[in-house]
């Protein structure tokens, strides 16, 4: 985990250093100032006790504590100027570092990531300057700070300076060590918030490509790696407390231990108190700073200049690896666990196994009880199915309240469901009702703020329900491989052909498959019409074997015979359950129960039912109403991603090829130019 240094970078940094020697020379000369005051911090009170106040000269002790705060003024004078000076060192060292990213940047072409690297140029010069304050602090502190304990009285230097060396000398040698962890810990959060970075957003995709077991075990172990980079820290972490306590705190205790036999040998009361203003007033909050500040700051400022001052072989190197990496053409799944062989034999395909000998999600049986492919097309049985028992439902939700955000009004509000197995279920209400928050909140991807979600009886989110339940969504993901391959990917084990061949007839991708040439043949992703995808994804998801199968608007594409031949298939599947949501009045038609969402409120029935009871369920259905078609030369995802950004609704839209999608009515429909002009017409539903 831990980066190598490029060979140099201490040098450079010293060379940089000796390099501006003037500048040195007037932050050290400003410097004096500041131990002029740390010294007087201490030494003032004592002589203001000693030779005024206790020897009954009040106004020799105002003088002293006078001159004290005219030494804080002037104190304060130098720091101000040695912040110009300490502007000189760092400018300088932030150009350094801006022309060598900009040049590499020049030199490789990779122009992006220029910003991201002058970013962190800006890091690497606030923390170089907060290290130089710091270290710099230290020093002035401790040399003003002993100077005074020895003029007060040298025995005072006895007490506190061989504390102050040990825990120094401990901080010294944990500094390495520290660093590393540190160094360590820092690369992996940020290897851990790349990958959420990129996972999160797609945790659709991800359940939608059955990559859930490889996502989860490649972010998994990026977890486990933060945690044990965290736990090495916390153990070096005691040692820098430790330090703290023996160099900054040991002091006073051994002070006020030591009053007694200090008082007999000679030290005044002025001085102990002096003493005690050093130790408390300056040494500890320097120590403090200097052990922060080196730990933490320095380690990050370390990194940072590695990965600023990494040579065009590294990046490279990098860049390649990134490469490795990526997807081949944006529509490659990522591989489960191992490269993806082409296993496509006589009679069989299956997806590979995870390298790990784990199983893709979506695929095991817990119990192993029953081979899938001897089960054929008999879906698993649901938790506690005993003979004699009553099956749980299929799918069951109990008092689900979802809200995106803990300020923001519930999408989804005690919601309550059971759907029996084999049941078939279509959901509508207009956009952004909330029927994809359902679906995600079914398969998993998003967790109810309040109330239960069971698949089969399995709690949601779990490994159980994950493998009873398929989801695809309006994206439908085609990879670059064999028409096969892509069919089998979400089973477990070889897929017989014949039972390939059958779920193509069932769900109406044959005439594509003959086309493409078979089985066999390798599918060029980006050569398929979004409902040619639609319908290799529908396949797919029919060849798995999870019980219930969740088509949020996953046939948007398709025309509706086809839409209606695979929705038809799904919940022919012998114990399939089936949630659509629905984007067609067809689709509601031919479901048994409807679930209408409006916001917080839902209704729930037969379609001849709402149609009496639900005034909602009668707009979208007059929405949905017979409608001018499209010409086909019209993209469909066209039409209807223009319907939705206008938020259309009024008279529905349908047609050969069209689509409808249920929306509020807001305001006019602005039809298309070809819908304008006229068009051959068509009616669906
Ligand atoms: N990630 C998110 N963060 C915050 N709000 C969200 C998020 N996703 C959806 N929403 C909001 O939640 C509400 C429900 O969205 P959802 O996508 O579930 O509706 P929908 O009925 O599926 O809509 P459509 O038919 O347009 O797909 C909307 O108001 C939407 O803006």
């Amino acid at each position: 985990m831990t980066a190598r240094a490029p060979a140099g970078l201490p040098a450079r940094g010293l060379r940089f250093l000796l390099a501006r020697r003037r500048v040195l020379l007037r932050l050290t000369a400003w410097s004096v100032l500041e131990t002029g005051q740390t010294f007087l911090l201490g030494y003032g009170p004592a002589r203001a006790l000693d030779d005024g106040f206790l020897a009954g000269r009040a106004g020799v002790g105002l003088a002293w504590l006078a001159v004290t705060g005219i030494g804080v003024l002037l104190g304060a004078y130098g720091t101000a100027r040695v912040y110009a000076a300490v502007a000189a060192l760092v400018e300088p060292f932030r150009d350094r570092l801006v022309e060598r990213v900009v040049a590499r940047g020049v030199r490789t072409g990779d122009a992006g990531s220029l910003s991201g690297l002058t970013q962190q140029v800006e890091i690497a010069r606030d923390t170089f300057a907060g290290l130089v304050m710091v270290s710099r602090s230290f020093v002035v502190t401790a040399v003003g700070a002993l100077a005074g304990l020895f003029t007060l009285a040298p025995p005072l230097l006895l007490v506190v300076g061989p504390p102050l060396a040990l825990g120094m000398a401990l901080f010294a040698a944990t500094l390495r060590p520290l660093a590393r962890r540190q160094e360590t810990f820092l690369l992996a959060d940020e290897a851990l918030a790349g990958d959420l970075g990129t996972v999160c957003p797609g945790l659709r995709d991800v359940t939608a490509t059955g990559a859930e077991a490889h996502i989860a075990a490649g972010t998994g172990e990026r977890v486990e790696a933060e945690l044990r980079a965290a736990r090495a820290l916390a153990h070096w972490g005691v040692l820098r407390v430790v330090s703290l306590t023996v160099g900054g705190q040991l002091p006073i205790v051994l002070l006020l231990a030591a009053a007694p036999w200090l008082l007999s040998h000679g030290v005044t009361a002025g001085a102990l108190v002096g003493a005690l203003a050093y130790v408390t007033q300056s040494l500890l909050p320097a120590l403090r700073n200097l052990i922060h500040g080196l730990g933490t700051s320095g380690s990050r400022l370390t990194v940072v200049l590695r990965r600023l001052t990494r040579t065009d072989t590294d990046t490279a190197t990098a860049t390649a690896t990134a490469t490795a990496t990526a997807t081949d053409d944006g529509n490659t799944p990522p591989p489960l666990g191992a490269a993806r062989p082409a296993n496509t034999t006589a009679g069989t395909v299956g997806p590979p196994r995870p390298a790990d000998g784990t199983t893709p999600a979506g695929a095991s049986r817990p119990d192993g009880s029953r081979s899938p492919t001897q089960a054929g097309r008999s879906l698993p049985r649901p938790a506690r199915s005993r003979p004699g028992e009553e099956a749980p439902p299929a799918l069951s939700l109990t008092s689900v309240t979802f809200a995106y955000g803990s300020a923001s009004a519930p999408v989804v509000q005690d919601l309550d469901l059971d759907l029996p197995p084999g049941a078939h279920l279509a959901v509508v209400g207009p956009s952004g009702a909330g029927k994809s928050t359902l679906t995600a909140l079914v398969a998993g991807l998003l967790t109810p703020s309040r109330g239960a979600v069971r698949v089969g009886g399995h709690p949601v989110p779990g490994p159980d329900a994950a493998a009873g339940r398929v989801l695809i969504p309006q994206e439908a993901y085609v990879f670059g491989g064999t028409l096969a391959e892509n069919l089998a990917y979400l089973r477990p084990y070889p897929v017989p052909e014949e039972e390939m061949l059958a779920a193509a007839d069932a769900v109406g991708l044959t005439p594509l498959a003959g086309r493409l040439g078979g089985l066999g043949a390798r599918v060029d992703p980006a050569a398929l019409s979004a409902g040619e995808r639609q319908l290799v994804a529908l396949t797919r998801a029919w060849l798995s074997h999870a019980p219930l199968a969740l088509l949020d608007e996953a046939t948007c594409h398709l025309d509706p015979g086809t839409e209606e031949r695979a929705e038809r298939a799904f919940a022919a599947r012998p114990g399939g359950t089936l949630v659509v949501v629905a984007h067609r009045i067809s689709s509601a038609r031919r479901a048994g129960r409807v679930l209408v969402m409006d916001g917080r409120s839902t209704a729930y029935g037969g379609h001849e039912e709402l149609m009496r009871s639900c005034a909602l369920y009668r707009d979208l259905v007059g929405s949905w109403a017979p409608a001018p078609a499209l010409r086909r030369s019209e993209p469909a995802l066209a039409l209807r991603d223009a319907y939705r950004v206008d938020a259309v609704a009024g008279p529905g839209l349908a047609g050969d090829g069209g689509h409808v999608v249920a929306h509020r009515p807001v305001g006019q429909v602005q039809a298309p130019r070809d819908l304008r002009d006229g068009g051959p017409l068509g009616r669906e539903g």
